[in-house]
């Protein structure tokens, strides 16, 4: 029997050739930088700073971006790969690429409709680009995860200092048939983030993107009322129970919440690899939250190759400045298990709700198949540290 065909990310590019033929013009932005321009006209200005903007002066949102120019792919001739296979098995589930959407926040907010997290979830279900939901979401877990179908779901946890409302999270999430559980470190405190001091705006304080506290049952008897009734004391104890400042001795508390597989977010240092790794968690997640945290960082390109080695067999999945799908190759070839987008889907939703993340991730997915097959690699696994070179 033959193995059932792989899908052919690629064939997105003769689509668009053969619908010019019929007169027919791709209804998005085919490159970031409009796609971005785009996006920001559509969507409020307040929107645009919070998803747009990261810390201090933006310098390291800014290298992470050029850290993928100080690497090149070595193409590699007579090959003959014509047809590729991007697919991987993580945690006994089988991806069809390694492409995944990370945790956005107000994604929620970012269509017309307000329910920017249901549309994500739809995306993830037509395209099999597995979905990290975040915490903030504007519509309750369980309302949806159905919508995303046969592709995997993982929940980001943002870890409340109340440990029965975290635990009820996780519960909720587990229930509601999430794949994983990712618990991000780096945000319990809000970086310094000009673009949106300038505005004085933050859209949780705004009551945005909270439906899974104000839904939440321990939530919601610790606030003794309704969280409509009075919204203002609902966002104040979100503000008040949000962040946790967690240290290694949280970690066996984490790993007890859930028998799901546990990533960690926002790994850079080897040794905090390891050292979550010797707590039990089952991948590693290595980003600086797209350089929105603390600025004058490292980016987050530059630190993946030794959180790997530091991994050994571990998986970890990365982001932060990935724009193309060339980009993603070399994050693989690094070393990267899945490599997820954060800002590129989010510009989609705001552009055309499911469709316009459909379009983003196909976009992504065809250009990393075109890449490995012009450079001829076939496979993932053929995507090794040896196929890059250093530039500058
Ligand atoms: C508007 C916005 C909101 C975010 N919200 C969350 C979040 O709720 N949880 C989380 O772990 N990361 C969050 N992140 C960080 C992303 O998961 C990811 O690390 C980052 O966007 C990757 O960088 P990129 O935007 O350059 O792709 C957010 C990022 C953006 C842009
Ligand atoms: O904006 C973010 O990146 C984010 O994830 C966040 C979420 C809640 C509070 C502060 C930051």
């Amino acid at each position: 029997m033959n193995a059932p065909r792989p899908p052919a990310f690629g064939d997105f590019q003769n689509e668009i050739y053969f619908g010019g033929l019929a007169g027919r013009l791709p209804p998005m932005p085919m490159a970031y930088a409009e796609l971005e321009r785009r996006a920001a006209e559509a969507l409020p200005p307040s929107v645009v700073s919070y998803v747009a903007g990261g810390a201090g002066d933006e310098t390291t949102q800014r290298a992470n971006v050029e850290a993928f120019g100080k690497w090149g792919l070595m193409s590699r001739m007579f090959v003959g790969a014509k047809q590729r296979d991007l697919s991987v098995e993580l945690f006994g589930t089988r991806w069809p690429s390694p492409l995944f959407m990370a945790p956005v926040g107000v994604a929620g907010i970012c269509t017309q409709d307000g329910h920017g997290d249901v549309a994500a979830a739809r995306a993830a279900a037509r395209t099999g680009v597995p979905m990290v939901a975040s915490t903030l979401m504007a519509d309750p877990l369980e309302r949806v995860v159905p919508e995303l179908g046969d592709t995997p779901g993982f929940f980001q946890l943002y870890t409340p200092t109340d440990r029965d409302l975290a635990a009820s999270l996780v519960g909720r999430a587990e229930a509601a048939g999430f794949h994983g559980i990712v618990v991000t470190l780096d945000t319990w405190i809000t970086g310094w983030r000009p673009r949106d001091l300038s505005t004085a705006n933050f859209p949780q304080l705004r009551g945005h993107c909270l439906a899974n506290y104000f839904s939440d049952p321990v939530f919601r008897a610790r606030l003794g009322k309704a969280p409509e009734e009075d919204p203002m004391a609902a966002i104040g104890l979100w503000a008040q129970v949000f962040g946790n400042p967690l240290t290694w001795n949280d970690l066996p508390w984490l790993r007890s919440l859930t028998k799901l597989p546990l990533l960690v977010k926002g790994i850079q240092h080897p040794d905090d690899a390891r050292r979550a790794i010797d707590g039990g968690v089952d991948g590693i997640y290595c980003s600086n939250h797209g350089g929105r945290q603390a600025n004058g960082g490292l980016p987050a390109l530059d630190c993946l190759a030794e959180v790997v080695d530091a991994a050994g067999p571990v998986p970890v999945f990365f982001d932060s400045g990935i724009r193309s799908g060339a980009d993603i190759v070399k994050a693989l070839a690094l070393g990267a298990s899945a490599v997820g987008v954060g800002r590129p889907y989010t510009w989609g939703l705001a552009l055309g709700g499911a469709d316009g993340v459909v379009h983003v991730l196909r976009a992504l997915l065809a250009e990393a198949d075109l890449v490995m097959a012009v450079d001829g690699y076939p496979t993932i696994a053929d995507l090794t540290r040896e196929t890059l070179r250093r530039l500058r």
